[in-house]
């Protein structure tokens, strides 16, 4: 047991994200006020699971987990709603450090969006995403106490705000193990869909909505409807574990409550890809593609990788051995049969099996990808709109999933507007004597339309791919060549796309190389210090000249991203090299 301290009662400001966090809240912009419910029993659950783990790995901490759960106690008469959990709790300090304030790095550009959505749909699914859970208590109660105790401690602390800037921490004596969130609830206003949360049938439906799956029993206790309760409190929920269930038993809805309950996401996923692998090393996976990119998935310090649960017992958040860094963006739980419950991030990341598993998590996802793209093109687009560049690294990474990756990446071509293809689909339809697979790169759209490069190949009706992620710079590089065709860049070194009708013949070519010889030697003089040499060239129809890099060099784009002038903070996995230039006219 630690010592405990009196303090006084203290009144704190909020930190000011938290603040305008707040307000946002109050005056809500999430029209679904229910979910409030949703976040405080995932908040409720996640504290069980850390104290059963905490208890497992010390059995000395002075915890009682005989019966860890979740209460639901209404008092219609006060109108209040408690949500209490015998968890892991939280110390004085860690109140003020994880209530009063916002640690979510995301936060700043959260409340950016938030800001320019309000008048949009979008707003309400930027919540879900930031980690704002216990906040959105204030969007049905206008004051909210919570009384916690950390498992091992003696003293408890009190917690109290009613949103509007400040907020009071206490000492308490009489604080049971966990914490207990108390909303002291608003009027219900139905026509703002702020129900009655003293209702019992409206609470239980809320609870059978979205928390069913919640592996803890939630227990409605106080005014329950239900007569007398000599049978003791109702579970309300089923804690059934989704991933260990056969897929035909539940329902697509069930798994996405699941999803937005171990994503912090408010959106249903894009696809539910479940492995049941039996043998020697046995384990479950439930994984989930997003619908949408998360803000940071580009940020070095994302927190990526799925949960780990060792025999149903939560090991740890963002696994990330358990998949590689380019499918950073799947969630979802991971639950193996013969791991310690000891096991660390450092022994993970060593383990053959978790080697393995990592190799058949990724191909089944990729074989699930490739799965949607054949059967629901649509679904397809979105899925690689948002996660596209970040597959695309894979290319780079995972030699030995190329061809699967090769087999689901699509590129928009000059042949059809906003219409994607695949390598496959690009050399199925490639005209005999062509004898390279084209590309170009460019910063975006826009910028590659008005390339000279470009020109020659419109004229005669060459499909070019078009690149416009700084990853693609690379890949093409690491790839080289599909099914025995190199991958080419437009910008690049020597071309010849053989003669048109119009061109002019070899004779002519040198005879007018003649007659420029000194206009061409006065430039290379004058531009000795910025090109390695000028001459004239067949590839432009209405340019006069443009800047060739020679067929090893880095192309410009990725020259300018290595300047520090390029998309900011984006990795790229892979890249090297240095530049020369010819310019041709
Ligand atoms: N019932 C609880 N028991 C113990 N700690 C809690 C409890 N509720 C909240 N916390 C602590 O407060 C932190 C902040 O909670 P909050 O709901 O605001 O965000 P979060 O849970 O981290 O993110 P998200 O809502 O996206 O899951 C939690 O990470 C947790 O450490």
């Amino acid at each position: 047991m630690r010592e405990s301290r009196i303090m006084p009662t203290e009144t704190f400001e909020f930190q000011v994200e938290a603040r305008q966090l707040l307000q946002l809240m109050i005056h809500s912009v999430y029209s679904d006020k229910d979910v409030f419910l949703r976040e405080l029993v995932s908040n409720a659950s996640d504290a069980l699971d850390k104290l059963r783990l905490a208890k497992l790995r010390d059995d000395s901490l002075d915890a009682d987990v005989s019966d860890l759960h979740i209460e639901l106690e209404i008092d219609k008469d006060a109108r209040t709603l408690t949500v209490r959990d015998n968890g892991v709790g939280m110390s004085y300090d860690e109140v003020g450090q994880l209530i009063g304030t916002i640690a979510h790095s995301g936060t700043a550009e959260f409340l950016r969006e938030l800001r320019e959505a309000q008048d949009g749909a979008g707003a309400e699914g930027l919540i879900g995403q930031f980690g704002v859970g216990f906040y959105s208590g204030f969007m049905v109660a206008d004051e909210v106490t919570l009384l916690t105790r950390r498992a091992g401690e003696r003293q408890g602390t009190r917690w109290t705000s009613r949103g509007e800037g400040t907020y009071t921490l206490e000492t308490a004596d009489d604080a049971p193990q966990g914490t207990s969130v108390t909303l002291h609830l608003k009027p219900a206003d139905p026509d703002n869909r702020l129900n009655d949360y003293t209702s019992v049938w409206t609470v239980k439906e809320i609870v059978k909505r979205y928390s069913d799956f919640i592996t803890w029993p939630i227990r409605l206790v106080g005014e329950t409807g239900d007569g007398d309760g000599a049978a003791g409190p109702e579970t309300l929920n089923s804690m059934k574990a989704l991933w260990a269930r056969s897929r035909d038993e539940v329902s697509e809805e069930e798994y996405h409550e699941l999803y937005k309950h171990i994503g912090h996401d408010w959106r249903e996923p894009l696809e539910t890809i479940q492995l049941n692998a039996e043998g020697t090393f046995e384990y479950q996976a439930l994984l989930f593609v997003p619908s949408h990119a998360p803000h940071d998935l580009f940020n070095q310090n994302f927190k990526r990788g799925v949960q780990l649960y060792v025999k149903r017992v939560f090991i740890m958040d963002d696994c990330e051995a358990l998949l590689p860094p380019y499918l950073r963006f799947v969630k979802g739980v991971v639950d193996a049969q013969d791991l310690s419950l000891n096991v660390s991030r450092e022994i993970l990341q060593q383990d053959r099996h978790i080697a393995m598993m990592q190799r058949r998590l990724t191909k089944k996802t990729l074989s699930s990808l490739k799965a949607m793209r054949a059967n629901d093109a649509e679904r397809y687009a979105t899925f690689w709109r948002e996660f596209g560049a970040v597959l695309k690294e894979g290319l780079i990474t995972d030699p030995d999933n190329r061809d699967a990756l090769l087999a689901v990446a699509s590129f928009t071509t000059t042949h059809e507007d906003g219409a994607t293809v695949t390598l496959g689909q690009y050399l199925e339809r490639m005209p005999e004597g062509q004898d390279a697979i084209w590309f170009v790169t460019g910063e975006s759209r826009e910028s590659i339309d008005n390339s000279p490069h470009m020109e020659a190949f419109r004229e005669r009706g060459i499909e070019v791919l078009l690149l416009t992620d700084p990853v693609d710079e690379v890949w093409v590089d690491a790839v080289g060549e599909y099914e025995g065709k190199p991958l080419r860049s437009i910008a690049k070194g020597e071309i010849d796309l053989g003669a048109r009708e119009e061109d002019r013949s070899e004779g002519e070519r040198e005879q007018q190389a003649e007659e420029y010889a000194g206009l061409l030697g006065w430039m290379r003089e004058r531009l000795d210090e910025e090109v390695k040499e000028v001459r004239l060239s067949t590839r432009l129809t209405v340019s006069p000249a443009c800047l060739v890099a020679d067929a090893n060099d880095l192309t410009p784009a990725l020259e300018n991203m290595y300047r520090g002038h390029g998309p900011g903070g984006t990795r790229v996995p892979g890249a090297s090299s240095n530049s020369t230039r010819t310019t041709r006219w």
